[in-house]
């Protein structure tokens, strides 16, 4: 049963705060085509009054509430949000599904994620206390130094709309957790639950200004923040084109960046394996969360020995996922996002077959469902390596097929793409598996699985895939800052130049 769409405001300082300009949109629920709320539209007004309110809540009490507070005072923060978020998992999970389009099973899921990974950098800002002071070994005795790890300063958090909550959470637990105050920007095409995060925020006390949420378009919210002079760094997840307009405002500040974009990623099926498992790895690395996942395996390179046995067996695990509304149990398909994302993903499948290529399977509004974006898993085959639909990141549940012989070829065409994020390899030859883990240019490697996704090891790519690593240690160490002090410990003086009282 669908949940009502809280109406909310954008959190600025702790507070709930109209837009300057006043302005809101619509929310559509991609399955119904409905409109079912409407989320408040910021500007850079809003901008403005955000990273002011981050700031002071940086230095409010000399630091000592937040930025040089210890990591056991912030990290009791990170388990309340948990703890919250736990207790509406279903509710949240509803909206997420009725504002995105994923199955309620996937939201659900990815709900406990959230929780999951707060709790995760609860235990490293813990952690943290510990670490400050690292000594470094110098090789003269007259010197001692050491290290301080110390927040970044304010962040600005630009997110997708995949996976809403889950994609905010990868920023600001760990910013929050290294003692940063942020401003959370998350897509306009699905921004209930990055609202609700808020509320949670408000309930549990988190000191005002710490964490902001401004929804609102990528140009007048987005861009604004990216290029903002008291912004310290921006942590951005999103398409490539977006990621280099960003890079671009903000080298114009030498403003840090870290960057997860886009990918082809692709799934190496070797002619060992059990075809069933293979198939139904292959279906989940493209199909889950509708096919909108950055790392999915959107590539099938498959063995010229099984690839007719083994495509057609993927095609019956295709027909057999149940495609409907999220909130329908069962569901294990929802629609694309938005009308817009729908449009492209047909015109995706509409240039695949006019370069050429075989729509196998799917392609089509599945015939029972007559409202909504919905489009069947899509199988396309007779692929080349020129055609669009093997170079161009779909982001939609569209995979598209070709065959190797030799391990060497399959690695070629594996690699033969600009980007670098996920890859899988599935055999049953484990040292083959790991050789080719090797070669494979990504930033994530499946072996006999794809896509399963854990807070705590490291998640990026390379290559047009982006930088920096979210996740684990790695995503804490996106929001500090490494300050070296160094102390001179002789009791000798310096020398360097001849002292006056000898003269
Ligand atoms: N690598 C990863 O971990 C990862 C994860 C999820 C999604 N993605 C990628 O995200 C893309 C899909 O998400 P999307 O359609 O929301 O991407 P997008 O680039 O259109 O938007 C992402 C965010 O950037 C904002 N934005 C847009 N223009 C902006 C501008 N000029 N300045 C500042 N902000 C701006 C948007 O409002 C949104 O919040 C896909 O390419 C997908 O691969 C990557
Ligand atoms: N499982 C999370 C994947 C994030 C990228 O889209
Ligand atoms: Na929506």
């Amino acid at each position: 049963m669908a949940v009502r769409v809280p109406s909310r405001q954008l959190f600025i300082d702790g507070e709930w705060r109209e837009p300057v300009l006043k302005n809101r949109f619509p929310i559509i629920n991609p399955a119904t085509e409905q409109m079912i709320g409407d989320i408040p539209a910021a500007t850079s007004e809003d901008v403005d009054l955000a990273v002011a309110a981050a700031r002071r809540a940086l230095s409010r009490n000399k630091g000592k509430d937040w930025a040089s507070a210890s990591g056991a005072v912030r990290a009791k923060y990170l388990r309340a949000i948990a703890a919250k978020i736990t207790e509406r998992k279903t509710e949240l999970g509803k909206l997420e599904a009725m504002d995105c389009g994923k199955p309620l099973d996937e939201a659900v899921w990815d709900m406990e994620d959230v929780a999951g990974c707060f709790e995760y950098y609860a235990d490293l800002a813990e952690g943290l206390d510990a670490k400050q002071k690292a000594p470094v070994s110098l090789p003269m005795e007259t010197f001692k130094s050491y290290v301080l790890k110390e927040p970044i300063g304010v962040v600005g958090l630009i997110t997708p709309w995949n996976y809403p909550l889950l994609m905010a959470t990868w920023k600001v637990a760990p910013a929050l957790a290294a003692g940063c105050a942020a401003i959370l920007k998350p897509s306009e095409l699905a921004s209930i639950t990055c609202l609700e995060l808020a509320e949670v925020c408000r309930e549990v006390g988190l000191p005002s200004g710490v964490l902001n949420i401004l929804t609102g378009l990528g140009p007048e919210a987005g861009a604004p923040l990216a290029s903002h002079p008291n912004v310290d760094k921006i942590a951005f997840t999103g398409s490539t084109t977006t990621g280099s307009k960003i890079m671009t405002a903000a080298a114009q500040m030498v403003k840090p960046v870290s960057l997860e974009l886009g990918g082809k990623s692709p799934i190496i099926v070797f002619e060992d394996v059990d075809l069933d498992k293979a198939a139904e790895w292959t279906a989940f690395g493209c199909f889950w969360t509708n096919g909108q996942i950055c790392s999915a395996t959107s590539r099938l390179i498959v063995h010229e020995n099984i690839a007719k046995e083994f495509v057609d067996r993927l095609v019956k695990w295709t027909k057999n996922i149940k495609i409907s509304d999220p909130l329908e149990e069962g569901c294990r398909l929802g629609p694309i996002v938005s009308g817009g994302q729908y449009e492209k993903v047909l015109k995706f499948i509409s240039t695949a077959k006019s370069e050429g290529a075989t729509i196998l399977s799917g392609g089509v509004r599945p015939e029972h469902l007559k409202k909504g974006f919905f489009v069947e898993p899509t199988i396309i085959t007779d692929v080349t390596t020129s055609m669009q639909i093997w170079r161009e990141e779909v982001f939609g549940p569209v995979l598209c097929v070709k065959t190797f012989s030799t391990e060497e070829e399959a690695l070629e065409l594996a690699n033969d793409t600009h980007y670098g994020l996920g890859a899988a390899v599935i055999s049953n030859d484990l040292e083959r598996c790991d050789r080719v883990s090797k070669e494979l240019q990504a930033g994530i490697v499946w072996i006999n699985c794809s896509q399963p996704c854990f807070c705590q090891a490291p998640w990026g790519g390379n290559k047009r895939s982006g930088f920096g690593r979210e996740l684990g240690e790695w995503g804490l160490e996106n929001y500090l800052s490494v300050k070296q002090v160094t102390q001179y410990i002789s009791d000798e003086p310096w020398g360097w130049y001849s002292s006056p009282s000898k003269l």
